[in-house]
């Protein structure tokens, strides 16, 4: 269970800004979704809550600054997948997947058994355990996207930061994997931000969206009140319609001219 507080968050690259003046607060076992076009600084803002790259303001877990955390309390506090990871050579799934469990183990570092259950029931979850002893090397681009999301929640942190987690899963495989984050959240209260291009998929999952134009909030709050027509025609410059499935959430059409 943890909170997740951004306080005027600004980060960009050497002496650019991408994005500036970000303020947000996800709850306990809340869902944001952060959204925006091409280049709008989606990344680059979970990066910065991560301290990856050049920022001001400040990132709080549970009311702690992030930058202050020791890096085994902070790889407690914030898992983070990134959207194009570096995979290294010559790890087998089960060997990457348990890396994630790398800040629970004990002072000898050794695994036991409740860090090897939590890595086969991630695997099973996201349909990996025919693959638990392949190299990452054989894997496919979906199988090994899921293999990162994987190392990702097996880590079990307070707050999941998800940088285009669907990107490359087909549709199946990407609604067991949101499906399993939001089981996260119901069972150990994950706090959760994901960027998603994926309209549609972000409406029905997370809590509340998150818009970003241009390294600034366009837009916030609950995905009936972002994904409107107007504001995605404004912020995207695309024609949309806006469809309903039959539990009433909202379906991004594009419209061809
Ligand atoms: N390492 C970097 N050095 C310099 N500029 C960068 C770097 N990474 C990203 N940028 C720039 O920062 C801006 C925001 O990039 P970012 O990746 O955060 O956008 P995004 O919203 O995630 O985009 P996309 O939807 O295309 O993934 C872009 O203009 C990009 O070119």
């Amino acid at each position: 269970m943890s909170t997740l507080e951004l306080e005027e968050l600004s980060a960009g690259y050497r002496r650019r800004t991408v994005v500036s003046g970000i303020s947000a607060q996800v709850a306990s076992g809340g869902w944001l979704g952060v959204i925006g076009p091409n280049g709008s600084g989606k990344s680059t803002l979970l990066k910065a809550m991560l301290g990856l790259v050049r920022h001001e303001g400040r990132v709080l877990v549970d009311g702690r600054a992030v930058t202050g955390l020791r890096p085994r309390d902070r790889a407690r506090a914030i898992g983070y997948a990134p959207q194009i990871p570096q995979l290294p050579v010559g790890l087998t799934v089960t060997d990457y997947v348990l890396l994630g469990r790398t800040p629970h183990l004990s002072p000898l570092g050794r695994e036991g058994s409740a860090d090897l259950d939590t890595v086969g029931d991630v695997l099973q979850r996201l349909d990996l355990s025919k693959f638990a002893n392949r190299p990452l090397s054989t894997l496919s681009g979906g199988e090994r996207q899921r293999t990162v999301l994987a190392r990702a929640l097996a880590q079990r942190a307070g707050v999941l930061l998800l940088d285009e987690p669907t990107t490359g899963l087909d549709v199946g495989h990407a609604q067991a994997l949101l499906d399993l984050v939001d089981e996260l959240r119901a069972e150990l209260g994950t706090t959760v931000v994901t960027t998603l291009h994926d309209l549609t998929l972000a409406g029905q999952y997370a809590e509340r969206l998150l818009l970003l134009d241009q390294g600034r909030v366009a837009a916030e709050g609950p995905p009936d009140e972002v994904l409107t027509t107007s504001v995605l025609t404004e912020r995207y410059t695309a024609r949309v319609a806006i469809l309903r499935t039959p539990d009433g959430s909202p379906v991004i059409a594009p419209v061809r001219d």
